[in-house]
C-alpha cells in the first residue's frame, strides 16, 4: 500500500539520499536551501512578530546554510538580526558557502553571543548531519540560551538531537518550534526528541513526491489509521458471533484476576464475537461473581488446556495480565500450537532465560505472535538488542520482531510497533495519563480482540495501540483502567 507522504518518516540518511537524488534530477540544491531558509524566516516572523532581535546561530554544514538564508530574509524584512557562526565561515563548502556569501549580515563567532531579553534564537547549528556528540563549545551555547530562557526555533532538528533515534547526543536545544522540510524524521516523534522539538512545522520545499518516496524505504511511518484501516474487520449484517472470533484470556489465581477481566472486556469491546476467561478452579468463583458478557472455563493445567484446545473455534489467546511468571506460563504458551497469541507482562518475563522455544513455536506461516514489552520486559527477552547503543528504538523493535517472528509493541510514550518484515510505526497519540495501572492489560485485550476477528498481527497491534490512545484521550485525565475499557470502541 502507498503510505501517505505526510506519515512517512525518513531517517537522516534517507533524507541525504533524497537531497542527492533531487540534485541528480537537475533540481537546484541551492534553490532548496533558499526555500528552506525562507520558510524558517517566515515562521519566525509569523510566530514571534514582537522579537527585538532574531539571533541566527549557524553551523558548519547545510543546516548552517539554511540559517544564512534565513538571516538574509529576516534582514530584508527590516528586522534586527544577529548572526553568529560556529567556526570559520570561510571554510564552508558548496551551497552553505554560497548562502554565506549571499548573506548581507555581518556575523561573529558564537563564543561572542551574549543573550539579551527579547532575542529569538534560530538554531541552525546542526541538523540531519549531526554524527557524534556535540562539541563542548556547542554544549556551552545550548546552556547559555537555556539559562536565559529564550525561545528557540530549530531548523530541521534541535541541534544535539539525533534525527534517527530521538536521543540527545551530549546536549540539545529545547525548541518551542521546529521547522523541518518535506517529511519528518523518526527523531521528531521518538522521545525525548518529540519534547525537544516543540511544535513541528513541515514545509514542502518542492522536492517531487516521487523522489521522496523512491528514497524512503517506505518502512517507517507514524502510526495512523491509513496504515491499517483497510485490514480491520468489516461489520457485515449476516455476521454471527463465531465468525467474529473467539478470544481466550488466561486469568491468574484468586488474588490476581482483575487484569484478565480488564483484558477480556477490552477484547469484547474491540469487537471479538466471544470472549472466554480461562481460569484456575480456585479463581472461578471470584471471576464468575464479576463477569456477565464474558464466559468462563476452568483450566488448571496443561492437560486440561490441551483437551480444551480440541475446540478449533478458540482462535486467539492473551496470556500475561495477572498470570504470574513461571513454568506454568511457558507450558501454556507452548501448548497453543497454531493459535494466535498476545503475550504480555508476566507472560514475557516467563521466557526471560530461554526465549528461543517461544520464537520457534510461532516461526512458521503468517505472524501469529504479538509481544507487548515495556522497556524492562524488552531487555529481559532481547538483552543484546536492548544493550546495543548503536540502535534507536525503531531499530531495536525491528530487530526483535525479526528474531521473534512476532509483531512487537515496544511500549512507552512513543510506542513502536514493528513487524518481522521490517515495517515499523511510531505511535504519537497517547496522552501522558494513559500510563496507569492496568492500561497495558487493556491494550493486550484490544490487540487480542482484533486478532480474533482476523486482522493480521502487525495491523492488529498498530490499530490497537492507536485505539488505546484514542480511548485515553476520551477518558481524560485521572482515568483508571476501567474508564479506559469503557472508552474502547472499534474504529
Ligand atoms: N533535506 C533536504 O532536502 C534539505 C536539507 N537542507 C538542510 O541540510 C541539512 C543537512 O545538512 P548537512 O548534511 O550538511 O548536515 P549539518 O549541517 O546538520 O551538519 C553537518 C556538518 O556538521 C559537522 N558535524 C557533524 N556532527 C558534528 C559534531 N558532533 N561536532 C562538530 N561537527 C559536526 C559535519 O562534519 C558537517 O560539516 C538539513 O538538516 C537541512 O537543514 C536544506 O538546505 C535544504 C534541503
Ligand atoms: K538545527
Amino acid at each position: 500500500m502507498l503510505l501517505p507522504l505526510a506519515d512517512l518518516l525518513l531517517s537522516p540518511d534517507d533524507m541525504a539520499a533524497v537531497d542527492r537524488a533531487a540534485a541528480a534530477s537537475a533540481i537546484s540544491s541551492y534553490g532548496l536551501m533558499e526555500k528552506a531558509g525562507q520558510a524558517v524566516a517566515a515562521s519566525a516572523l509569523r510566530h514571534f512578530p514582537g522579537a527585538l532581535r532574531y539571533v541566527v546561530l549557524c553551523g558548519p554544514g547545510n543546516n548552517g546554510g539554511d540559517g544564512y538564508v534565513a538571516a538574509r530574509a529576516l534582514e530584508q524584512s527590516g528586522a534586527e538580526v544577529g548572526l553568529f557562526h560556529l567556526g570559520d565561515p570561510k571554510k564552508l563548502k558548496g551551497d552553505a558557502a554560497r548562502a554565506f556569501a549571499d548573506c548581507p549580515v555581518v556575523g561573529e563567532t558564537t563564543a561572542h553571543y551574549l543573550p539579551r531579553p527579547g532575542d529569538i534564537v534560530i538554531d541552525a547549528i546542526f541538523g540531519a548531519g549531526l554524527s557524534r556528540h556535540v562539541p563542548d563549545e556547542v554544549a556551552a551555547i545550548i546552556s547559555k540560551v537555556s539559562q536565559a530562557g529564550l525561545p528557540v526555533i530549530a531548523v530541521d532538528l534541535p541541534s544535539g538531537l539525533d534525527g534517527r533515534s530521538g536521543q540527545v547526543l551530549g546536549a540539545a536545544f529545547r525548541a518551542v518550534r521546529t521547522v523541518t522540510f518535506m517529511t519528518r524524521k523518526p527523531g521528531h516523534l521518538l522521545m525525548p526528541g518529540r519534547d525537544l522539538c516543540g511544535i513541528l512545522e513541515v514545509f514542502d520545499i518542492g522536492i517531487p513526491a516521487r523522489i521522496v518516496r523512491a528514497q524512503a524505504n517506505g518502512m517507517t511511518a507514524e502510526n495512523t489509521p491509513a496504515q491499517w484501516q483497510a485490514d480491520l474487520p468489516v461489520a457485515d449484517t449476516d455476521t454471527h458471533k463465531y465468525k467474529r472470533g473467539h478470544l481466550v484470556v488466561f486469568s491468574g489465581g484468586a488474588s490476581a484476576t482483575g487484569a484478565a477481566r480488564m483484558a477480556a472486556m477490552a477484547g469484547l469491546k474491540a469487537g471479538a464475537g466471544l470472549v472466554t476467561i480461562a481460569s484456575p478452579e480456585q479463581a472461578l468463583a471470584v471471576n464468575a461473581g464479576l463477569l456477565t458478557a464474558i464466559m468462563l472455563h476452568a483450566v488448571d493445567d496443561e492437560t486440561a488446556l490441551r483437551a480444551w484446545l480440541a475446540d478449533q473455534r478458540l482462535s486467539t489467546f492473551v496470556l500475561g495480565p495477572g498470570f504470574g511468571a513461571g513454568e506454568k506460563a511457558r507450558q501454556f504458551v507452548l501448548a497453543l500450537g497454531q493459535r494466535h497469541l498476545v503475550l504480555d507482562a508476566d507472560g514475557i518475563t516467563s521466557f526471560r532465560d530461554d526465549p528461543q522455544p517461544l520464537f520457534d513455536a510461532f516461526a512458521d506461516g503468517p505472524t501469529r505472535l504479538v509481544l507487548t514489552p515495556h522497556e524492562g520486559e524488552f531487555a529481559r527477552l532481547f538483552p543484546d538488542i536492548a544493550a546495543d547503543n548503536r540502535l534507536g528504538k525503531v531499530e531495536k523493535a525491528r530487530a526483535a520482531a525479526a528474531r521473534a517472528h512476532a509483531a512487537i509493541v515496544y511500549k512507552g510514550a512513543d510506542s513502536v510497533i514493528a513487524a518481522p518484515d521490517g515495517r515499523a510505526l511510531i505511535n504519537a497519540n497517547a496522552p501522558s495519563w494513559l500510563a496507569t495501572a492496568g492500561s497495558g492489560d487493556v491494550l493486550a485485550g484490544v490487540i487480542g480482540g482484533l486478532l480474533a476477528q482476523g486482522t493480521p498481527a502487525f495491523e492488529a497491534a498498530a490499530a490497537a495501540v492507536w485505539l488505546h490512545g484514542v480511548a485515553g484521550q476520551r477518558a481524560g485525565k485521572g482515568l483508571t483502567a476501567e474508564d479506559l475499557v469503557a472508552h474502547v470502541t472499534p474504529f
